[in-house]
């Protein structure tokens, strides 16, 4: 489909902070001090929540917005500071796709996704048939002459990826793609981005509020909260080693480890006199993630161990077991000791009296 051979770029953020002055005087800080290197070729997720600051961070790796300090690089080159020819350069380099999609209605798809090589001034016969290569891509050469009126979300999003990837970018950004899409919708566009992201080699940074997301297509996520990057790694190191309560709080709904009901109302965070339980988060990893270790704690330290929610997730290809568990408080310490000689990561969620 291209003539070179497109490359990913990385995206580094240096102590890049953004502040917008507010319509009634003062400023808001809507993104804070924040260091991040995005690699290139990766599929780096930014999940927070509503007003975290994740569209002005992604904003930013395009030239959308400018940061009030620090510095953004893609690639090596400063977004932040470019103008002109050099900004217009940044730009066709960075492809973007959006929620709603933004798309010309009076435009047809092959119309739609003609338009970045027109403003771009590439001949008329060579945008024809770059277009039809990037409508096949998509799957969408049926739809060709369709408006987006007569689109379903998924082909509308479809198109969006085509028109984004006109220029054949280096790096894609995503600012909640999926959000509007219902979730088999959502996998057959993430699959999509998972293929134009292992074909063409380019990186893909998506910001997004569902940590499914994250974990169906990223391999490095960032967690932002109040404007500031509160943890950042693997996918796989995040979610099986979470540090922040931000990324637990995302995490808890898609784990399979909420807390029953019956608890949810019971557990406190100090362990009351007499006899009690510990609710405890046990997570396998790597090679443990199969490992029969409640029965080995049973037989090893004779604790009765109560399994109250649990699931085993793959990430990549890596499983990861997840499970809650309560035990006597008593035992509770011991315990935790022979997980954690054994490889496997645990945390005291709180006590039942
Ligand atoms: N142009 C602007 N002028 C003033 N304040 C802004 C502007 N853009 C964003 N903000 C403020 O900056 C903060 C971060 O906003 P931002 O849109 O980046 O968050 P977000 O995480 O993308 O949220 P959402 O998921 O709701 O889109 C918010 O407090 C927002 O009100």
């Amino acid at each position: 489909m291209s003539e070179r051979a497109p490359k990913g770029a990385s995206i580094v953020f240096e102590t890049v902070g953004k502040a917008f002055t507010k319509p009634g005087g003062g400023t808001v800080s809507a993104v804070d001090d924040v260091s991040l290197t995005v690699e290139a070729g990766a599929i780096t997720g930014i999940i927070g929540r509503s007003g975290a600051g994740k569209s002005t961070l992604l904003r930013m790796a395009n030239g959308l917005e400018r940061p009030t300090s620090g510095k953004v690089l893609v690639g090596g080159q400063d977004v932040g500071t470019a103008q002109g020819a050099a900004l217009r350069a940044i730009r066709r380099d960075v492809g973007m796709i959006f929620q709603h999609f933004n798309l010309l209605a009076s435009r047809t798809v092959a119309g739609n996704i003609a338009l970045p090589l027109e403003v771009a001034g590439v001949p008329k016969p060579k945008i024809k048939t770059r277009v039809a290569d990037l409508i096949d891509r998509v799957g969408l050469t049926a739809q060709a002459d369709r408006y987006p009126a007569e689109l379903s979300g998924g082909q509308k999003q479809r198109v969006g990826i085509a028109r984004a990837l006109a220029t054949e970018p280096k790096v894609l950004l995503s600012d909640e793609a999926t959000s509007a899409l219902d979730p088999n919708t959502t996998q057959t566009v993430l699959e999509l981005l998972k293929d134009i992201n292992r074909e063409l080699g380019l990186t893909i940074l998506l910001i997004t509020h569902e940590m499914a997301v994250v974990r169906d297509i990223a391999s490095h996520v960032a967690v932002i909260d109040n404007g500031k990057i509160v943890e950042a790694g693997t996918t796989y190191d995040v979610f099986t080693a979470p540090q922040h309560p931000t990324t637990r709080a995302f995490l808890s709904g898609v784990l399979g480890v909420t807390l029953p009901t019956f608890l949810k109302d019971k557990i406190q965070d100090t362990r009351p006199v007499g006899p009690a339980e510990e609710v405890v988060r046990v997570t396998f990893a790597g090679k443990h993630a199969t490992d029969p270790m409640l029965a080995l704690l049973t037989r090893d330290l004779g604790l009765q161990v109560n399994i109250l929610a649990g699931a085993v997730e793959e990430i990549g290809t890596r499983p990861f077991g997840n499970l809650l568990v309560s035990l006597d408080a008593a035992k509770g310490a011991d315990a935790r000791a022979y997980l954690e000689r054994h490889g496997l990561l645990t945390e005291v969620l709180g006590y039942v009296g």
